[in-house]
């Protein structure tokens, strides 16, 4: 599985906020292949923000990663851990039904699934772990609604087998970067558990210390 399809060309790297970006910057140590922007919070702002972002490079960018914290699924990604995509899910793209939630895919509209480069992410969450860093590879789902119940928790991971982890810009980074004919990754740092809402438990400064550290390692596995 080659990656020398990036060799020579730029990385756009979108983060919810400010601190994210930081943190991506700190592990890039001033690699001048990326370009880190600020995507805002959310799906809508995220794709909107990327495809403006993926206009003005022309032409450039070979590859465009979703980058931050995010809610781990317990005994899938815990606090402090990492979390390549497999699959990148729009959980909550839908509609519900009498017999619950049917997905954009199930009512005929287009797909609530963008798929990232499977070839990165199983290079990069191998060197990952080579790197000693506690890193996984699954489902991250995008969700409007950040989960704060068990039950939507439970819900979710019933919806898509394996969830990794949930954040809420993936699936817009990626939309535009499909529209762009680019492709696309999400790597997420775990800050706190999917399950009821309590932020005194989230761990920030943790996740942003590994979203750094991966970062670090994405450098390395990206051919120049
Ligand atoms: O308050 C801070 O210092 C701070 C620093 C960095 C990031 C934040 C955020 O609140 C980022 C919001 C961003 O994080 C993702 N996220 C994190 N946990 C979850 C979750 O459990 N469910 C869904 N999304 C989560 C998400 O992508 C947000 O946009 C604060």
């Amino acid at each position: 599985m080659s990656l020398a399809k990036y060799v020579g060309r730029r990385i756009l790297i979108m983060t919810a906020v400010e601190a994210e970006r930081e943190a991506v910057l700190r592990g890039l140590d001033g690699d001048e292949r990326f370009d880190v922007r600020l995507a805002g919070v959310g799906p809508a702002f995220a794709a909107a923000s990327t495809a403006a972002a993926l206009a003005a490079a022309g032409g450039s960018c070979g590859l465009v990663v979703s980058a931050g914290i995010a809610g781990g699924f317990p005994s899938r990604a815990e606090i402090g851990s990492l979390v390549v995509s497999s699959r990148i899910v729009a959980a909550d793209l839908g509609a519900e039904t009498p017999d619950g939630f049917a997905s954009v895919d199930a009512l005929g509209f287009g797909s609530a699934e963008a798929q990232p480069d499977e070839a990165l992410a199983q290079q990069l969450v191998q060197a990952l772990e080579a790197a000693g860093l506690r890193a996984a590879c699954g489902p991250i789902l995008t969700v409007s609604t950040a989960t704060g119940t068990a039950q939507t928790a439970a819900l979710l991971a019933e919806r898509v087998p394996g969830a990794a982890a949930e954040g809420m810009e993936g699936y817009g980074v990626a939309v535009a970067a499909r529209q762009f004919g680019v492709p696309a990754l999400e790597l997420r740092a775990v800050s706190n558990a999917v399950g009821p809402r309590d932020r005194a438990a989230w761990r920030i400064p943790d996740a942003l210390l590994a979203l750094a550290d991966g970062m670090a390692i994405l450098k390395e596995v990206l051919p120049r």
